[in-house]
């Protein structure tokens, strides 16, 4: 797993190093890892015109001590001042490396820039965000923000130190203006603002450079090649298609036949030994034609994945009796409504777009995709049942507290139908033995690999990253375990 941790535990386990070691061990392991990420970013270093953002903190002390290992191999490194304040060593450093501060005058410019500098980051190669780190609030002051909007018209990419800065770094949350990274230089571990939206797309990738930090649970996980094939319910030599698992599938309707053939194609390309589909008979031969493999009608199940496409024909009060068997369940689309707050769902899994939550929780839309950390968990807290919350960055939350998230989908992912090839993927995990939180993890994670390969750049349908699942799943159990993961 990738962990994230709070500003809290990060600063915990800074002071338990720092007691340990001489004074600004860990500023310079962080500043040398930053320098040289930053000249791989450029490819070369020699004659790199750099500019430094510099705020009032350590974050700002990182940038200036980066800088000037960055001028003492040839770069022309400029430091532009937005506090009164700053990490006075770490300026002089860089002053004796032969770096430079811009706009140290009293005149400023249109933008409220002092004058040279908006000129200095517009000729820039690269912009370094030391504006705050991890005891920043949301948002940037205003020569800040003007600063960051000179990089931006100018397309000059900015690399942040440890994050962007003015997004919220314990939620993911982006209440104010903030920085978008082209890379995101970060020290320790990740944060939590590295893996949720909307604060991780501006992160763009992230770089971690290691400190040595000793640190304890983590606060969210994301889930990682090593962990979905430790998870991955491989059939043994003793398999049959019933000990491997059935998943009997609700989904589609009159409405939305397509739905069940491609939630089918999904739970078909899980570890499941076979696919009950239980519907309409219109649609149950829909699925047959395109599934000759499904068996239609109800039968012993060991999971059910219950709502994509259903629409109107929904029925409650079937839905409400699966939710009181043991089966686990699955509820995606118009089937998450048979869910209510009180009673026992350990063993639901519901798996929501944006809008989905939004409704079962009586918000607005836009509400949920601005706080996508903290919906997951209070959903997941109130109704007592694992939330797998769809989007750019997928977000689960279980009633235990835990999360993990999927950072590595695609965008063109966000198609119609491919929830329906999540929820029978996931399903298909759920019937063949894995809890809600591990069926979710690593159907997410599957189901992005799937997009990827189908993706590989360009457009795909839903049914195309069906058909990469197989695909997906091989390469990946076949991959040897990297160093370190
Ligand atoms: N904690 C760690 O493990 C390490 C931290 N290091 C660096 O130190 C950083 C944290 O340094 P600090 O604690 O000094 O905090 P920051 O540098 O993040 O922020 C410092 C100050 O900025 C001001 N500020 C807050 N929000 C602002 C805003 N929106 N606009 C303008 N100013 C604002 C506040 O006065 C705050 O105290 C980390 O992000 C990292 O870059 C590294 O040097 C090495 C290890
Ligand atoms: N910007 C994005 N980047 C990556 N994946 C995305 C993005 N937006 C949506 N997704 C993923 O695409 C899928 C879309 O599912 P969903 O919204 O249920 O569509 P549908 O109901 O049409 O099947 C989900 O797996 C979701 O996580
Ligand atoms: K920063």
């Amino acid at each position: 797993m990738r962990r994230a941790h709070t500003v809290d535990q990060v600063r915990t386990a800074e002071a338990d190093l720092m007691a340990r070691l001489p004074e600004g061990t860990l500023m310079q392991r962080a500043a040398t890892g930053l320098a040289v990420a930053i000249s791989n970013f450029l490819g070369h270093t020699y004659g790199a015109r750099v500019v430094l953002l510099i705020g009032s903190g350590d974050n700002g002390g990182d940038a200036l001590y980066a800088g000037e290992k960055l001028a003492r191999r040839g770069a022309q490194v400029t430091a532009v001042l937005l506090s009164e304040h700053y990490h006075q060593a770490a300026l002089a450093a860089l002053l004796a490396a032969g770096g430079r501060v811009a706009g140290s005058g009293a005149a400023t410019d249109a933008a409220g820039l002092a004058s040279g500098v908006a000129g200095e980051i517009a000729r820039a190669d690269v912009v370094v965000d030391g504006i705050v780190g991890i005891g920043g609030r949301p948002g940037l002051r205003a020569e800040a923000a003007a600063a960051v909007r000179v990089a931006g018209e100018h397309r000059v990419p900015i690399v942040a130190v440890d994050v962007p800065s003015g997004v919220d770094v314990d939620s993911g949350e982006t209440p104010e203006e903030h920085v978008s990274a082209a890379l995101t230089v970060t020290f320790g571990t990740h944060k939590i603002c590295h893996l949720v939206d909307p604060a991780a797309t501006a992160c763009g990738p992230v770089h971690l450079v290691d400190i040595g930090l000793d640190l304890p649970h983590a606060a969210i996980e994301s889930i990682q090649s090593a962990d979905v094939r430790a998870l991955y319910p491989v059939p043994r030599g003793e398999s049959d298609k019933y000990s491997r698992g059935v998943l009997g599938l609700m989904a589609g309707s009159a409405q939305y036949p397509g739905a069940a053939v491609i939630a089918t194609s999904g739970a078909l390309a899980g570890p499941i030994g076979m696919v009950r589909y239980v519907g309409p008979d219109s649609v149950a031969e829909a699925v047959r034609a395109a599934h000759p493999e499904i068996v239609a009608g109800e039968g012993r199940v060991q999971a059910w994945a219950v709502g994509s496409g259903l629409g109107d024909d929904l029925d409650l009060a079937k839905v409400r009796e699966l939710l009181d068997e043991e089966e686990p369940v699955l509820l995606d689309a118009d089937g998450i409504k048979a869910l209510d707050d009180s009673g026992d769902h350990d063993s639901v899994l519901i798996t929501p777009h944006a809008g989905e939550l939004a409704r079962l929780l009586e918000v607005d839309r836009a509400v949920v995709e601005a706080q996508r950390l903290k919906h997951a968990r209070l959903t997941a807290e109130r109704f007592d049942v694992t939330v797998l919350l769809k989007g750019s960055t997928t977000v689960i939350a279980a009633p235990s507290g835990e999360v993990r998230v999927n950072t590595n989908a695609t965008a063109w992912l966000a198609t119609a139908g491919a929830g329906d090839v999540l929820a029978g993927l996931c399903g298909s995990l759920l019937a063949a033995g894995l809890n809600p939180l591990d069926a979710a993890s690593v159907g997410a994670y599957l189901h992005a690999a799937a997009a990827n390969l189908a993706s590989a750049g360009g457009p795909l349908t839903a049914m195309q990253v069906a058909a990469k699942l197989p695909d997906a799943t091989r390469g990946l159990l076949a991959e040897p375990d990297p160093a370190g993961e």
